[in-house]
């Protein structure tokens, strides 16, 4: 699915965020969206996971105006799509049960019922999704393991395993990796390139350039109220055509 975002204003009482912000995300590509703390990346991964209707602008799903959409079919899109916070926000249960919870949220009331009775035909041996994306992350050894009791890097790998395991059409990141050490920083990517080889379109918002260059096909930088470049990620940290954002790579600009 393609989800894009078209001359996006929005901010918080009254306050503006961003005027006219554009972007989108094809199947199995990796967009990064890079710029200063508080430009506000957050709130554009919460307009594309369509938790909040933007103040002007729009937002759309192959074409379709989701927030001109019945309540239904926005509810349809948003459970295609998948987001990780920048907190992992485990609850007090067993690394598979936190992943599996991912499964079950996303579901209609009908797909849960044939979940349950199908779990219950395979004596609770665990849906393979889980199992796979718990693979994804490394985690699949420690499935039964209490999820508190595991690292912030480690939590943060099942939070985005239960993500994957729903098997979203988009994953939207904030700052997946902020936290985290080389290893787990390392696993993570992998996990979002595996994710774009089942044609996932991937949304990471980052502060690392390096992670940008790594892992974004393209890249979009967020600067004052506007996406001031956006394109494949190359060209513009080889030679941007805006100043700034040279500014903000080197680090020369302060906020
Ligand atoms: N719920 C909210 N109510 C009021 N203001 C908010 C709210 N959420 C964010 N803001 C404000 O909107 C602006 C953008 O915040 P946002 O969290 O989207 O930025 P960000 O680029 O993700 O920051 P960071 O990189 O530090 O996570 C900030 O000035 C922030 O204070």
């Amino acid at each position: 699915m393609t989800l894009s975002a078209t001359e996006l204003c929005h901010g918080y009482d009254g306050d503006p965020v961003f005027d006219g912000v554009s972007l989108s995300v094809t199947p199995g590509e990796v967009v990064t969206i890079i710029g200063p703390s508080g430009v506000g990346k957050s709130t554009l991964l919460r307009l594309l996971a369509l938790f909040d209707a933007p103040d002007d602008g729009t937002i759309t799903v192959d074409g379709v105006d989701v927030w001109a959409a019945s309540d239904q079919r926005r509810l349809e899109y948003r459970r295609r799509i998948g987001m990780v916070f920048q907190e992992a926000s485990l609850f007090d249960a067993s690394v598979r049960r936190n992943v599996e919870y991912g499964v079950r949220v996303r579901q209609s009331w009908a797909d849960r019922l044939r979940t349950a009775l199908s779990s219950l035909s395979r004596r609770g041996n665990g849906d393979s999704n889980v199992v796979e994306a718990l693979e994804t992350v490394g985690l699949h050894e420690r499935a039964d393991r209490d999820a508190t009791s595991l690292s912030g890097g480690q939590a943060q790998r099942v939070a985005f395993a239960r993500a994957l395991a729903y098997e979203p059409d988009v994953l939207l990141l904030d700052e997946p990796t902020s936290d985290l050490d080389p290893r787990n920083t390392a696993v993570i990517e992998d996990a979002v390139l595996a994710a774009t080889e089942r044609d996932i379109g991937v949304v990471v918002a980052t502060h690392d350039m390096h992670q940008a260059e790594r892992i974004g096909d393209r890249v979009a930088v967020l600067l004052g109220n506007e996406i001031i470049e956006v394109g494949p990620t190359e060209p513009i940290f080889e030679s941007p055509s805006d100043d700034r954002t040279r500014k903000f790579i080197d680090g020369e600009l302060i906020y």
